[in-house]
């Protein structure tokens, strides 16, 4: 679940004495805050404590977190000259051991109650926070570059897809028993300029992380891709080399079934608005949804991330009911 930590006040009460990235930077820290919501519920898994902009940082766009403001940035990028001074050939070990550190701490603190998903960011997301610095309703200013810069675009997409692959490779090798790639900023796309801009290069992700681990003879881990609102590409993302398609909540979980084949797994996805209902409609909100993807290939989850005003109680009753209404469903197969 996505920024997650936010609605829960033992991570707000956390954050008044730590800032967000001296937390990603200390393993035991972001180990803490990562076990936080596997304590308060009977979660199937643990996503290790970071952000996906801990990338950009280490290329050299600044980001910090400030306090009542949220996310601020500096050198961001305004023209293709300014990619000449990113850091594109880091240490990845160096840079951002940090992550590494923080999983290796987790999965040994988890001592195989669930399991570890690691993570990062999508080149076209990172890109997008490169240029934007943060959301924006259009993205107009890095889209401008796809359509008026589309070399350097893809040099940058092709830099960070090389960064990504290390960077994902590095969260196996630490102890990740699963990845989540997050092509957030999918949906402003398009079919056309996903085909060209971002698909090219999750499916590389895909294939050259599961290469890379096999060179080096470490057992492949599933791969998660989860490209926010480009229902137009769900054909092509389920044969993009990933074990699992993430959903967002406006996908219709038949069309999903349809469009995916018999092989991939899907994940997702109820609207995070609905955990504002009141515990029954969460339940009968849950129950219809599980119902319709079926128990078998499917990963139930929320279809993005939550808000920081949603309340504990009904993320206990969004677990609780996935976890009745799955079985019921088991037993009467
Ligand atoms: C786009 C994106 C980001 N970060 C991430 C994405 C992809 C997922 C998505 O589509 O939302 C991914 C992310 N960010 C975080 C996680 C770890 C898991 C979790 O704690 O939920 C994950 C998987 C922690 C976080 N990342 C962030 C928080 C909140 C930090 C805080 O305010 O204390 C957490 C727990 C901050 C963050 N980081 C980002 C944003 C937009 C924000 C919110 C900033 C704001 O509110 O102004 C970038």
């Amino acid at each position: 679940m996505r920024q997650a930590g936010r609605y829960l006040p033992e991570f707000r009460e956390f954050r008044t004495k730590h800032e967000f990235f001296e937390i990603c930077r200390n393993p035991e820290m972001a180990c803490e805050i990562t076990l936080q919501p596997i304590r308060r519920f009977d979660l199937d898994a643990a996503i290790i404590f970071s952000d996906i902009l801990v990338i950009p940082q280490a290329m050299g766009v600044d980001v910090k977190m400030v306090a009542g403001k949220g996310l601020e940035f500096d050198n961001l990028l305004k023209s293709p000259e300014d990619i000449d001074r990113l850091n594109c050939t880091f240490d990845i070990k160096k840079e951002l051991g940090y992550v590494f550190d923080a999983i290796t701490v987790t999965r040994h603190k988890l001592e195989g109650k669930v399991p570890l998903i690691g993570f990062s960011g999508a080149p076209w997301t990172l890109m997008s926070y490169m240029i934007e610095g943060g959301s924006s309703s259009t993205s107009s200013k890095a889209k401008r570059w796809l359509y008026a810069h589309p070399e350097a675009s893809q040099r940058l997409l092709q830099a960070l897809t090389d960064i990504i692959i290390e960077y994902l490779v590095g969260q196996v090798m630490a102890g990740a028993q699963a990845l989540q790639l997050f092509e957030s900023n999918a949906g402003i796309l398009g079919h056309s300029l996903f085909s060209k801009f971002s698909l090219p290069y999750i499916r590389q992700i895909s294939t050259r992380v599961k290469a890379r681990l096999a060179e080096q003879s470490i057992t492949a881990v599933p791969m998660i891709v989860f490209a926010k609102d480009a229902h137009f590409a769900l054909e092509e993302l389920s044969q993009s080399g990933y074990e699992v398609m993430g959903l967002d909540w406006t996908v219709k979980p038949q069309n999903a079934r349809r469009l995916s084949g018999a092989t991939v797994t899907l994940q997702g996805n109820m609207d995070p608005c609905a955990l504002y209902a009141p515990k029954e409609s969460i339940g009968k909100i849950v129950k219809e949804m599980v119902s319709k993807f079926g128990t078998q290939r499917y990963i139930a989850n929320l279809g993005h991330g939550m808000y920081p005003d949603m309340d504990p109680e009904a993320v206990k009753a969004f677990v609780d009911a996935v976890h009745e209404h799955s079985a019921a469903m088991n037993a009467s197969n």
